[in-house]
């Protein structure tokens, strides 16, 4: 779905990344850890084409980057849900405004979409918020509903960047639940996350491989957790 061969990317003068390879296949589950400032958000935005590599190569869905016009990013970036670490919500919309939004911004009619809301709220256990401001929700409530936004328009791969930052252990797992649920239904899901425990929470459930950023390349970790 999406692969890295030999990327590198800088911000101005700093390097972040150099011959990175990656592919993240059809249906695989993803941790990405590192320390602080090593780059975890930097390449989840590079796998949805908000930033462009320096050099090597990214082709998602088989397509390069670099060969793509406007509306193909558009069309692609739809097939890629994210749930941002700050969740970026409107805060004069409701929760089922935010969560709906992909689908407007798409120029969907809405229709389908909004039949499928309550089912996702429901989900998310945040039927009962659809009203509700964002700033009028809890951090774990929040998280729920940016993964509900994620998933609106049904896209094939998920992109989760420290969505149990926040949370307490009982909320973080909740999260990590609803992540495998995606999973099984043949998402392929990548999760930027400090948080050890939670990587050895997953294992049980999924056979989730988990990816280390060190020395500005990304490498697959052993099993030693
Ligand atoms: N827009 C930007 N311009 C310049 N430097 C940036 C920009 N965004 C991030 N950086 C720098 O790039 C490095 C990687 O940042 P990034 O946010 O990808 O790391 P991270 O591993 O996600 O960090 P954290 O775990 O703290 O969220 C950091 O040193 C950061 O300061």
């Amino acid at each position: 779905m999406i692969e890295l061969k030999k990327a590198g990317f800088s911000y101005g003068g700093g390097e972040i990344f150099r011959d990175v390879d990656l592919h993240l296949a059809q249906g695989t589950f993803h941790f990405l850890t590192g320390p602080s400032g090593t780059g975890k958000t930097t390449l989840m935005k590079m796998c949805y084409q908000a930033l462009m590599p320096d050099s090597g190569t990214i082709k998602v869905f088989g397509r390069d980057v670099r060969a793509m016009n406007r509306d193909d990013v558009a069309l692609v970036r739809r097939r890629i849900g994210v749930v941002h670490q700050d969740c970026q919500f409107l805060n004069h919309l409701s929760v089922g405004e935010n969560v709906l939004l992909p689908s407007f911004v798409a120029g969907r009619d809405g229709l389908d979409d909004q039949r499928n809301l309550r089912e996702l709220l429901k989900w998310v256990e945040l039927e009962e918020n659809i009203d509700q401001l964002p700033p009028e929700l809890s951090g774990g409530e929040r998280q729920r509903a940016a993964l509900a936004r994620a998933v609106i328009l049904s896209p094939e791969v998920i992109l989760a960047d420290e969505p149990t930052g926040n949370l307490d252990w009982n909320m973080a797992q909740r999260l990590l639940t609803l992540l495998i649920e995606l999973n099984k239904m043949g998402k392929t899901i990548l999760v930027a996350t400090h948080d050890m425990n939670l990587i050895r929470a997953a294992r049980p459930h999924v056979a989730a491989r988990v990816l280390r950023i060190q020395g500005k390349r990304v490498h697959l970790a052993g099993a030693d957790l």
